[in-house]
């Protein structure tokens, strides 16, 4: 029975590149597999999914409205897939994450996410919290803070580097607006002198 699968982290923490490894693996055996990422995440162009380590892959980018099984079963009915690959599965929605878990139960397709846990407040995104309730694997891909720690836990910073506590949950950048930190730093980044205070 195929599973679904999800790949966890923090940002930088090489869940692209491993996404893109698995993907070469699956391809060089000459088995066939599809690709998606988040339409809104163009960081790297509209439909691509880019490592920092410099390797990338065209994707079919997914909107709020996109159907993953139908796209997949498409697919797959013209030529067998091998697994289904979703990169930035933050941004998949509770629907789209049912349709990935369909895909399994229903097509015996294997299905791979890879995405953040938290947002830059430290809550679930509503793909993650999905995909943690559904999902037959979670794999959490591990990243260093500066402290040494796991980095578990995504800062938001401004141009100066200062914490950014409130805003829209969506913001797409890179390692000029997110800095991975463990819990520990987090928190001490993120709560105010006045907060602490009241908390003693
Ligand atoms: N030139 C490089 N050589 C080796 N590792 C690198 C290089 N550049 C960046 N990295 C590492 O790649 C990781 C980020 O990979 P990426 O797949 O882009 O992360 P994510 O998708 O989780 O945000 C980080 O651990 C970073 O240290
Ligand atoms: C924490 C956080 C992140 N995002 C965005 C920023 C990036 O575009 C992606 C994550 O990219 P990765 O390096 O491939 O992990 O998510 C966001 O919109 N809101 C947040 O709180
Ligand atoms: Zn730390």
């Amino acid at each position: 029975m195929a599973k679904l699968y999800f790949y966890y982290a923090s940002m930088n923490a090489g869940k692209s590149t491993t996404l893109l490894q698995a993907d070469f693996n699956y391809r060089e055996r000459g088995m066939r597999t599809l690709l998606f990422t988040a339409g809104v995440h163009d960081r790297g162009g509209h439909g691509v999914i880019d490592s920092r380590l410099g390797i990338s892959a065209q994707a079919i980018p997914f909107a709020a409205d996109t159907d993953l099984q139908q796209i997949a079963e498409d697919a797959h009915f013209e030529t067998p897939l091998a697994c289904v690959l979703v990169d930035e599965a933050q941004f998949l929605s509770a629907t789209q994450v049912r349709q990935l878990a369909a895909l399994c139960d229903e097509d015996d397709i294997p299905v791979l996410a890879y995405g953040l846990r938290t947002d830059f407040q430290g809550k679930l995104f509503e793909g993650s919290s999905a995909l943690l309730a559904l999902a037959d694997a979670l794999i959490e891909i591990k990243s260093v803070c500066e402290c040494g720690r796991k980095a578990t836990m995504n800062l938001r910073v401004d141009d100066a580097g200062r914490a950014i506590r409130e805003g829209a949950q969506k913001q797409i950048g890179g390692n000029e607006r997110y800095v991975a930190l463990c819990r520990r730093h987090f928190m001490q980044r993120t709560t105010l002198p006045a907060e602490l205070s009241s908390t003693e």
